[in-house]
């Protein structure tokens, strides 16, 4: 019998379907592998923004962690929303324990600037979330409000991995999807920087402007966790998920009257 690779995802509920949970369990599905989830929050969300949240307490999170790891076992976790200090603090305590691989996507708010990470659970990030990482995502937002340095154009997305670098996680991977200047200040494409303080990786794809992107981060996180849990490097693992991601957006399609979702499904419809 096939057992697939397990993929635990801590995160917060997205009811339009496009992020957080939802688009953590259908990436891990998409990959081959068998997602669980351990729900930190539920947010009332479409493609127009969040019209409300509600935290889980702790002790249902550390419930739902115990429940899935102690019985069926992960090989490799990915976080996003955490909502709280409280939430950060109690995932890093349970990351701790927990041998396989973790992807921590420092989520802050989202693509429609609503907070998903209270401002004072910040310091709790930096100082118990970010050491537990194999892999830290954040996008450009995250990394100013996480280390105060600015992304301007390609080469800042350096020092951005060095200050997060410094927070304790193995690698940085820099989302460069908000920067829209190229290395020449031209229109650029979509770039991330990956890297371990010595290896450096750059990943690149084509800029898609098709405002479907609702889920971007979320998706791109977890096909990294998927593909870890499959087994390879963390480089080979990171240049798997942004191709997933990239195809996802390149045929992310119109739902609402806002920002509609990627499309999770993009290979088994062969949209492209
Ligand atoms: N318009 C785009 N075209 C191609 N790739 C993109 C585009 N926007 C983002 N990406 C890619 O998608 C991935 C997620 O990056 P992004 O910076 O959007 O994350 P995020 O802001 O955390 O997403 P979210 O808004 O879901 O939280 C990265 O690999 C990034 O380069
Ligand atoms: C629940 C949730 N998690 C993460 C994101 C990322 O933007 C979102 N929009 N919603």
């Amino acid at each position: 019998m096939h057992i697939p690779p397990r993929v635990l995802t801590v995160a917060g509920s997205d009811s339009g379907g496009g992020a957080g949970i939802q688009a953590d369990l259908k990436t891990m599905l998409a990959l081959g592998t068998h997602g669980m989830s351990v729900l930190t929050a539920v947010t009332a969300q479409n493609s127009l923004g969040v019209q409300g949240a509600w935290e889980l307490p702790a002790e249902a999170v550390r419930a739902q962690f115990r429940s899935v790891v102690d019985d069926i076992g992960v090989q490799a976790v990915k976080t996003g929303m955490l909502s709280s200090a409280e939430l950060v603090e109690t995932v890093a305590e349970l990351l701790a324990g927990v041998r396989a691989p973790v992807v921590i996507d420092p989520v802050g708010v989202s693509k429609h600037g609503d907070a998903l990470l209270a401002a004072s659970a910040l310091d709790a990030v930096r100082t118990v979330l970010l050491p537990t990482a194999t892999v830290a995502t954040p996008n450009l937002d995250e990394v100013a409000q996480l280390t105060g340095v600015r992304v301007e154009e390609e080469a800042d997305m350096r020092r951005a991995a060095a200050a997060i670098l410094d927070f304790g996680p193995r690698w940085a991977l820099i989302k460069g999807g908000h920067l829209t200047a190229g290395p020449a200040g031209g229109e650029g494409g979509a770039v991330d920087l990956l890297t371990d303080g010595t290896e450096e990786h750059w990943l690149r794809a084509p800029r898609h402007d098709n405002r479907h992107t609702h889920g971007t981060g979320c998706t791109l996180a977890s096909a990294l966790a998927a593909q870890l849990a499959k087994g390879g490097t963390v480089p080979q693992a990171a240049a798997a998920a942004k191709d997933y991601v990239t195809g996802a957006l390149a045929a992310g399609f119109r739902l609402g009257a806002g920002i509609g979702p990627v499309d999770h499904g993009w290979r088994w419809r062969g949209t492209h």
